[in-house]
């Protein structure tokens, strides 16, 4: 399995820095990103005309090594730039290419545009005039390359500065940054390649999000040595039926259903027991085979629904708390979430529980997972694992079709399963978050949140 590193922009150049201190100049490297790039663009455009949009920083520098190397390989080559190349390595890649250089304001339209405008040096958004430009050439080009981030993309944050036009292809260099996962920046591009120069990201301590390795259970295992999870439901029995089936789905030997009324529901293989009152919950939690807990999904918001949970609470058992239970412990305080908890709070519930903390929503997630010392799942469509001991994987985009309701059931039950087998709350979260986006992207389009569930073993046995 292969984790990519993320690196951060003071991360990136640190990284470049060890390179360039072990021998290899800066040149050398802007060689190397220009070359990976311009391979990338003649097997995806050949010799369609080209237009290379130079910036004034090493990102133009690149530009100028493609346009030189794609001149060299038969491709008609125009580059237009934004004034002068102000860096060593950028005026040396300009000397290089010694061709015509256009003023950008005032460059024709061609089939393929790169644009290698700015980079991870971008201080602040495009003049209006330049951003409209740009989006101009892209929108008339037929083919659109970014070089590292499209210009006018925050680095680590993924926020936009000004305004982005859909690009084809974001060719990542040396290792990807967090505005390739997040969004919005991560919706800027349809294609997204990540070009090896030779930088050493291997203490990167943010990943992005990979295929987990699973395990069939082990030839002597029983339903109990596989994980008994526990779903407390609650006032909405749908909810806590969805996230036990994927619970059930997902790995675990065994889940209970503890409903409120006597509702029987769902596959056989679950079981289902009434547990009306909160000391109920607690006398079913007794029981030292629980692997893991889930409260959240269909609990509810009121006193009934706060005295069940704290009964969770005292269970003394791993704990998966989401939905509800997140909604409830935003007015009770995060003090009273037990260390080791997985936590899986959308953008509402995470602002519920945390206030407007500053920073990335990487950074966000990680200060949440060391306050809480929980691990949590930031979920979105650039959902984040944040580990409190400072890891972070980055889901990239996955299915939109995944904003339907009970998909968020689903997910908390894969969390319980995981986390039943392998005991392990950060790997419980990558795991369950990989399949999930599997489940949906097998399910294809406009299914519900149930469809999920069929594609479970499929996307399991993908990974055995
Ligand atoms: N790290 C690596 O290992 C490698 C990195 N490489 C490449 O280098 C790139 C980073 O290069 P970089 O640091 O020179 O920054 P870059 O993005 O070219 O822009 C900085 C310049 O733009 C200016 N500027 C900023 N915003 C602006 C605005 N809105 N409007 C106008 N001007 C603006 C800014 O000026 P200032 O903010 O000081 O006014 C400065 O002059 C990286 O993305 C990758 O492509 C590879 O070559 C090799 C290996
Ligand atoms: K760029």
């Amino acid at each position: 399995m292969r984790m990519h590193a993320i690196l951060t922009a003071a991360e990136m150049r640190r990284a470049e820095q060890a390179v360039i201190a072990a021998g290899i100049p800066e040149y050398m490297l802007m060689e190397r990103a220009g070359a990976a790039a311009a391979e990338i663009i003649w097997r995806a455009g050949g010799k369609r005309d080209l237009l290379v949009l130079c910036g004034p920083g090493n990102n133009g520098g690149d530009g100028f090594v493609i346009a030189r190397l794609l001149r060299a390989r038969g491709v008609p080559v125009r580059v237009a730039a934004l004034g002068e190349s102000r860096t060593d390595s950028s005026m040396k890649a300009r000397e290089a290419w010694g061709g015509p250089v256009e003023a950008f304001l005032d460059a024709a339209p061609a089939t393929q545009i790169v644009d290698a405008l700015f980079g991870t040096g971008l201080s602040r958004g495009l003049d209006g005039a330049i951003a409209a430009k740009l989006r101009a050439l892209t929108e008339q080009a037929s083919f659109s390359y970014a070089v590292d981030l499209p210009s006018g993309v925050q680095t680590d944050r993924g926020e936009l500065l000004s305004d982005v036009p859909d690009m084809g292809v974001c060719i990542a260099l040396g290792a990807l940054k967090p505005a390739h996962m997040l969004q919005p920046a991560a919706g800027c591009w349809r294609r997204l390649v990540c070009a090896d120069i030779g930088i050493d990201a291997s203490g990167a301590k943010i990943h992005r999000l990979a295929p987990p390795q699973l395990h069939p259970p082990a030839p002597e295992a029983h339903k109990y040595s596989r994980g008994l999870v526990a779903v407390v439901g609650g006032e909405m029995a749908g909810a806590g039926l969805l996230a036990s089936q994927a619970a059930a789905r997902a790995g675990s030997g065994m889940v209970r259903h503890l409903v409120q009324g006597s509702v029987h529901l769902g596959p056989g293989a679950i079981v289902t027991q009434q547990a009306d009152k909160a000391g109920d919950v607690a006398r079913s939690l007794n029981d030292d085979r629980f692997r893991a807990i889930l409260v959240g999904p269909g609990l509810g918001r009121g006193s009934e629904a706060s005295d069940r949970l704290k009964a969770v609470l005292a269970a003394g058992h791993p704990l998966v708390l989401d939905a509800d239970a997140l909604v409830l412990l935003g007015e009770e305080g995060v003090d009273a979430i037990p260390q080791g908890s997985v936590l899986t709070p959308h953008e509402g519930e995470f602002v519920r529980l945390f206030g407007n903390l500053p920073g990335s929503k990487v950074e966000r997630a990680l200060e949440a997972a060391k306050r809480t010392r929980a691990t949590l799942i930031y979920k979105g469509s650039d959902s984040i694992v944040a580990s409190p001991d400072g890891r972070a994987v980055l889901s990239p985009p996955g299915s939109s079709w995944l904003s339907t309701a009970g998909t968020g059931d689903v997910l908390a039950g894969l969390v319980a399963a995981r986390l039943a087998v392998t005991g392990d709350g950060f790997q419980a979260a990558c795991e369950a978050l990989w399949l999930h986006g599997e489940a949906a992207r097998r399910a294809g389009a406009a299914f519900i949140a149930d469809d999920l569930l069929a594609e479970l073993p499929a996307a399991i046995a993908s990974r055995l």
